[in-house]
């Protein structure tokens, strides 16, 4: 809430910026390169500490915690790119999200959840990482961020260099994590397809909020469309 924050001595790349991510949804951040999108998701996390404002995480102010802390109170991150280590299997990989839990049995039960909820995990449960495809992959680390039952996870671009079919499904899972229980701030650089999966979206611009609300009311903004979102849906090029 009305956060600040930049790197180093640099101006602030955050200037007094607010989101909330209500319980059961999904949120999507839109905005320009370079606006700060990321540096929401490391702020959120624990990685980069605010320079004023607060982080609520369930009613619990933790401002200033660590990433180790921002875990224990449920928020997951989900880096950009592919982040499964590919000489191990899909189950150790999975299963290294649960290192913070020390009942075995919670372990197998989050892990039969999180089987069930990624049909591709459970596949490929004794293959190594490295030999499934991008989509695959990603849905690896999801899993592997669900392991903890957190309260929010945070996905920084989880399509970037997927085909539109892998692409599909990964939005496809993002509505089935909300749908389980999970929170979800959404990054991508696919701000329409994000916009389509999402519940809320929140336009990030010079550090601050620009526009948040219902993500269907984003999407038909033709203002918005035209900055932000790559012109409208269908649209030709009327020159040619
Ligand atoms: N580790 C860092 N050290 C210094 N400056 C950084 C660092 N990471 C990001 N920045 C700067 O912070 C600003 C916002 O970057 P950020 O990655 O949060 O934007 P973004 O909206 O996610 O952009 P993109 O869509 O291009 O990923 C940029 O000007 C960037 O150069």
């Amino acid at each position: 809430m009305d956060v600040q924050a930049g790197y180093g001595r640099a101006a602030p790349v955050l200037r007094g910026f607010s989101v909330a991510v209500p319980a059961g949804s999904v949120v999507c951040l839109v905005g320009p390169n370079g606006a700060g999108k990321s540096t929401v998701l490391k702020v959120a996390s624990g990685l980069l500490p605010p320079r004023s404002g607060r982080i609520v995480v369930g009613g619990v102010d933790l401002t200033g915690a660590g990433p180790q802390r921002m875990l224990a109170a449920g928020v997951a991150l989900v880096l950009q790119g592919h982040s499964v280590f590919r000489e191990m299997t899909v189950e150790e990989n999975v299963l290294l999200g649960a290192y913070t839990l020390k009942d075995k049995a919670k372990r197998a039960e989050r892990a039969a959840f999180v089987k069930e909820l990624f049909p591709v995990v459970a596949a490929r449960w004794g293959t190594l990482a490295g030999l499934l495809s991008g989509g695959q992959q990603k849905q690896v680390e999801f899993a592997r961020s669900l392991m903890i039952d957190p309260r929010v996870v945070l996905l920084d671009e989880p399509s970037m260099g997927l085909d539109p079919k892998a692409t599909t499904t990964i939005f496809e899972q993002v509505a089935r994590m909300r749908d389980a229980g999970t929170a979800v701030l959404l990054v991508e650089q696919n701000a329409r397809r994000a916009l389509e999966t999402a519940d809320l979206g929140c336009v990030l611009d010079l550090g601050r909020v620009h526009i948040s609300g219902p993500a269907a009311d984003l999407l038909a903004d033709p203002q918005l469309g035209e900055l932000y979102l790559g012109g409208r849906p269908g649209e030709v090029n009327k020159a040619s």
